[in-house]
């Protein structure tokens, strides 16, 4: 499979092509086997692509220290295979597709493409709001935010296997996030007021120590979460001194001129606080 972003979407768009044109009102079943395939051409090139069961999520989930938000890049396959933790070296645990308004098909295709890479690296790969494209793609995480899709309404849908993450910005969110049985780990933020999350004021680390305190990092029984928003090489310090010890970042490592030793630097600071 080609490696540009052209490649992404090329598929749907011979499907596309054949559809007659008194047909182009709703999707055919030529739609639904091209969407499908898309999927599938990707998850072929997975050297392992059943999908894991949940307590192998989980575990992963426990051990992981740095999630990567982002878009689609150039040389998506090489950007993944850079940033995603090398055998036995630090780099991003958890991978999510965030890029808004991608039409379906090619959500699709770069969640496909992303789910292989995660399998190829042992990452945890995860959707954004949309439940039908986790479902299709197989990822192993569906992350939603306050007023996205329900984390009950999405687990009825995707069913227990599927690990489930909520955005919180409050005291009272995170506690709700802490006691609802269908939420499996938490962010809290933005920490730093974002451009990436234009609109939504910081919350300042006193919310990460509040975390910290709620649901203290790798004691037994309590609930994973991690900071977000505006973190990066030069605050990540401030973030560990209040006890946090997972982080979530986009423009540290989609915005550095090498993210792959982005990725490698902030989570081996993330592994050396413990
Ligand atoms: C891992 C992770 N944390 C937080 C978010 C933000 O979710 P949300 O508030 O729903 O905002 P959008 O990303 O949908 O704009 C996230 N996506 N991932
Ligand atoms: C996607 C997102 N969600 C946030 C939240 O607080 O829920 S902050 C955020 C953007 C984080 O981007 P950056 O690392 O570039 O600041
Ligand atoms: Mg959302």
């Amino acid at each position: 499979m080609a490696d540009d972003l052209t490649d992404l979407t090329g598929l749907a768009g011979d499907a596309e092509l054949d559809e007659p044109a008194a047909r182009q009102t709703g999707p055919s079943a030529l739609d639904v086997i091209a969407e499908q395939a898309i999927v599938d051409l990707a998850l072929a090139e997975a050297p392992d692509g059943a999908p894991l069961a949940r307590a192998e999520r989980l575990a992963r989930l426990a051990d992981a220290r740095l999630y990567l938000c982002t878009p689609r890049q150039p040389a998506f396959d090489a950007f993944l295979d850079g940033v995603l933790a090398p055998a036995g070296g630090p780099g991003v645990d958890l991978i999510q597709l965030r890029e808004k308004g991608l039409e379906w098909r090619a959500e699709a295709a770069a969640l496909g493409r992303m789910v292989a890479a995660g399998r190829r690296h042992g990452a945890l790969v995860s959707g954004n709001d949309r439940a039908d494209l986790a479902s299709v793609a197989g990822v192993d995480i569906l992350h939603v935010g306050q007023d996205d899709i329900p984390p009950a309404t999405a687990r009825r849908l995707l069913g227990p296997d599927v690990i489930i993450g909520l955005s919180t910005h409050d005291e009272d969110q995170l506690a709700a996030a802490i006691e609802d049985p269908d939420v499996d780990y938490f962010c809290v933020g933005p920490v730093w007021p974002t451009p990436t999350k234009e609109g939504r004021p910081g919350v300042g680390l006193g919310l990460v120590a509040t975390a910290v305190a709620a649901a203290p990092p790798f004691a037994p029984g309590a609930k994973p979460w991690f900071a977000i928003g505006g973190i990066d090489a030069e605050r990540l310090d401030e973030v560990l001194a209040t006890g946090a010890r997972r982080a979530v970042v986009v423009r540290a490592i989609t915005g550095a001129a090498d993210p792959a030793a982005a990725a490698a630097a902030l989570a081996g600071r993330l592994r050396a606080a413990g």
